[in-house]
């Protein structure tokens, strides 16, 4: 295409968003082919109809997963990489992870590789979804999951391996540690470094949205050198470099009659275990909830079955250098070639992925077509069975639904 251009980021961090930018898209396993051809035709309109032309987005594949594997006998070629670097923009279909063998996660890899250090899911009640909670409207919270280190960091070793035995004989002899015999172990790292700078985006979106509340969400009680620091560190990081705009619980209640004073965002922490009660008992008590790699990873489908299931639940992976949109949920494989799943998720991750250019329009217009869509009852599979009334439609059908009432958005405006 003639014009297209790089996005490029000032040293702010802030980034130059040409009209025609060109934005690496990995396809994805599974069904990940069939979401991505019904979310790259939503994008393309909601850009239509929010700019009228004026801006359209290049898309560029990279390669990764089973594609890259049977083109290249590589499963995640370094040229991927490198691209996504060079474009500082991308958004990917889910990759599958086998279980208990083969190849490492190459989502995780993605993100480690490419330093993503902040994984961001918002969980946001879009009314008529149905939901199992009584007032789902009270869902509204944001996930910053640590995306670099945690058990994710696949320091592992098999049970019954030469060096699962010689770190069991250490623990043992060096330091008075005792493990059954024959365990497999994974070492669990998490640095201060890492969690601070998690933390600080929590709270810098936390200060720029005017939410009230971060919570440090760990299981420090049970893994005191990791969680719990995590906890320790999580806190340190909101006094250090946000004095002026944070708060903590403790010195709500003990200063302040339980009321932050005024744009003050209060900082609490929550033992993991208590807060998936909790999210489910009084929701619209958290706002950000901040937490290590394997804790936002089980709250964040958690969370999105209360606000519509994985079908609805976006993302986004991001670092200081670029940025990876990808939906919360996997390669669903036993509906993989169907057209059947629901495109909502990887829509919602594009939608978030324009609001991250400063494309704020098109994004807007994606979140209320879509739910103009839901509501008029032609939905996919996952939303049909929950709503009475509602009749089943395609992936594809679905998205050229929401792409209707897109350019019907477009005419308004
Ligand atoms: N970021 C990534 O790329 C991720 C990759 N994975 C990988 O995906 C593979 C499968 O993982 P699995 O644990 O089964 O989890 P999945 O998220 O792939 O699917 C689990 C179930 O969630 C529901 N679901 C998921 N996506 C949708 C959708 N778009 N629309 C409607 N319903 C949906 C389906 O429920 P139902 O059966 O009720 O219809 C599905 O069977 C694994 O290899 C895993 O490692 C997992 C998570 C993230
Ligand atoms: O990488 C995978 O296969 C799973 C990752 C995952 O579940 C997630 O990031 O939410
Ligand atoms: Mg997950």
């Amino acid at each position: 295409m003639a014009n297209t251009q790089k996005i490029t980021r000032n040293p702010d961090g802030s980034l130059n968003v040409p009209d025609m930018p060109v934005i690496p898209f990995i396809e994805g396993d599974g069904t990940g082919p069939d979401i991505w051809k019904a979310a790259k035709m939503v994008l393309d309109a909601a850009v239509d109809a929010a700019y009228g032309g004026s801006r359209k987005i290049a898309w560029q594949e990279v390669l990764a997963g089973e594609k890259a594997y049977e083109k290249t006998g590589q499963w995640l070629p370094e040229e991927t990489l490198d691209t996504i670097r060079e474009y500082v923009v991308a958004i990917k279909g889910p990759l599958t992870t086998p279980v208990g063998k083969g190849i490492r996660s190459l989502n995780v890899s993605i993100r480690q590789l490419l330093d993503l250090y902040a994984c961001v899911r918002p969980v946001r009640y879009i009314d008529p979804i149905p939901s199992p909670m009584k007032q789902p409207e009270k869902v509204n919270m944001v996930v910053f999951r640590e995306n670099t280190e945690d058990v994710y960091a696949g320091i592992e070793w098999e049970a019954g391996s030469a060096e699962a035995e010689k770190l069991i004989a250490f623990m043992k002899n060096e330091l008075g540690a005792s493990v059954a015999a024959g365990s497999g172990i994974g070492i669990k790292p998490m640095s201060e470094i890492n969690t601070r700078r998690l933390v600080a985006r929590a709270i810098a979106y936390a200060i720029a949205k005017g939410l009230s509340s971060v919570t440090l969400m760990h299981k420090g009680n049970i893994m005191k050198f990791t969680e719990g620091a995590f906890c320790t560190w999580g806190y340190k990081a909101a006094r250090e470099l946000f004095a002026d705009r944070t708060i903590t619980e403790a010195e709500v209640y003990e200063k302040h009659d339980g009321k932050p004073p005024g744009g003050r965002v209060m900082i609490k922490d929550r033992i993991a275990d208590m807060l998936f009660q909790q999210i489910l008992l009084r929701p619209d008590e958290y706002q950000v909830i901040a937490c290590p790699n394997l804790n936002g990873d089980y709250i964040s489908d958690a969370l999105a079955a209360q606000a519509g299931g994985l079908g609805m639940a976006p993302g986004a992976n991001i670092g200081d250098e670029c940025a990876v949109f990808e939906a919360t949920h996997g390669t669903a494989p036993k509906y993989a070639g169907l057209d059947k799943v629901n495109p909502g998720s990887l829509i919602l991750s594009g939608a978030m992925m324009l609001e991250h250019m400063g494309w704020d329009e098109a994004g807007a217009m994606i979140w209320k077509a879509l739910q103009q869509a839901i509501a008029d009852g032609e939905v996919t599979y996952d939303l049909a069975r929950q709503i009475e009334g509602a009749r089943e439609v395609k992936c594809s059908v679905f998205a050229e639904r929401v792409c209707e009432k897109l350019r019907a958005l477009g005419q308004q405006a």
